[in-house]
């Protein structure tokens, strides 16, 4: 494991203090409930996309709930392994196992609970392939992401990028039963998209990074190298784009939306470089491209809902 800064006290290792804020704080804390929305909309966008959107309505139910259910169990896994360099950064260290408001065993066990219930109910009321959705999720974001490489290299991202892809496969597999060359391209979008997401944020927070020996890539590499790995991404999400929009799974105002996404990040790629790596800039240049990959699913959906009427 990583090297930590032994200066600073892990807060996870102080007698649990009284519970602040409310439990449903903490559990919405616990699961990253933005992260996860988002998330689960990518996997619903692409269950739509696929065809969803005249099935029942209980196949939509399942879709939405085993997503929020299989992703927020990852996700709360990813926080009982992470609680000690959790414990270590400012931005993370008030969090619910961090600090040590909730349980670690009981959450490390309801989590691995609710997440095997998930498996098995989706392979039961959805299909196989959203059950291998979930699988790949987990596989790349606790054992290849958080507990391979996280700690030791800033390739840990690609892994973490696949895990963040796996909604989306599953969620055209929920419409389709299949796993085909689209539910690959609505997945790597979310790949390619995530350099930006997570290195605008690393270089806003690189000081924390640091105290906990966590070698994100703004961290360790010249802020041209981080520029030159976002404003790839970018490009290839233009390229995915043209390419659904040219398999006919996304129409002219997603096609729109989404080249313009990339041409913006593209340009934020460039302005960091400029700016030799500027965190205030980074900050801003990270909650703008949280935001395109949002609308652009919202766009998405709503053509298909439009043009369904
Ligand atoms: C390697 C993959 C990823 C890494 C390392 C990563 C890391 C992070 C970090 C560190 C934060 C800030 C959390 C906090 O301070 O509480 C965050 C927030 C967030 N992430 Fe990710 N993330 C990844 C993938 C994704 C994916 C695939 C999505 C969605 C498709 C996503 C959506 C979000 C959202 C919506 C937020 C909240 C943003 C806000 O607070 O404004 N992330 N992520
Ligand atoms: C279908 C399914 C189950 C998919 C899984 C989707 C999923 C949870 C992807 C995780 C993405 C990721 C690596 C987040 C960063 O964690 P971090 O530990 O770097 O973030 P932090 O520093 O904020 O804790």
């Amino acid at each position: 494991m990583g090297r930590q800064d032994p200066s600073l006290k892990a807060s996870y290792l102080e007698p649990q203090r009284k519970s602040r804020g409310s439990l449903i704080a903490d559990v919405m804390a616990l699961i990253k409930l933005r992260q996860t929305t988002l998330l689960v909309l990518s996997m619903y966008a692409a269950f739509i996309l696929g065809g969803g959107l005249n099935r029942p309505l209980t196949d939509h139910l399942a879709v939405l709930l085993l997503g929020y259910a299989s992703i927020s169990a990852v996700t709360a896994i990813n926080m009982y392994l992470d609680r000690d360099i959790d414990a270590l950064m400012p931005r993370t260290s008030n969090r619910p196992l961090a600090s040590g408001r909730l349980d670690s065993r009981a959450v490390l066990i309801v989590s691995s609970l609710l997440y095997t219930a998930s498996l098995v109910l989706a392979s039961i009321y959805i299909n196989m392939y959203y059950s291998i959705a979930i699988l790949i999720g987990f596989v790349f974001d606790i054992i290849a992401y958080t507990i391979m490489l996280k700690r030791r290299t800033p390739l840990s991202i690609v892994a973490g990028a696949v895990a963040g892809g796996a909604p989306s496969l599953g969620g055209w597999a929920a419409a389709t039963g299949v796993i085909d060359v689209n539910a690959l391209l609505l997945s790597l979008l979310v790949v390619v998209w995530v350099p930006a997401h997570i290195w605008f944020l690393a270089t806003y927070y690189k000081d924390d990074y640091r105290k906990a020996a966590v070698p994100m890539l703004p961290v360790v590499a010249d802020p041209n190298v981080t520029a030159m790995g976002i404003g790839l991404g970018a490009l290839i999400m233009g390229y995915i784009v043209v390419g659904l929009w040219l398999n006919g799974v996304i129409g002219i105002i997603p096609l729109a939306y989404g080249l313009f996404a990339a041409l913006h990040i593209f340009v934020m790629a460039v302005n960091y470089s400029f700016t030799h790596g500027d965190a205030a800039y980074a900050r801003k240049a990270f909650k703008f491209s949280n935001m395109h990959l949002g609308v652009l699913y919202l766009f998405m959906v709503l053509e298909k809902l439009l043009h369904s009427c």
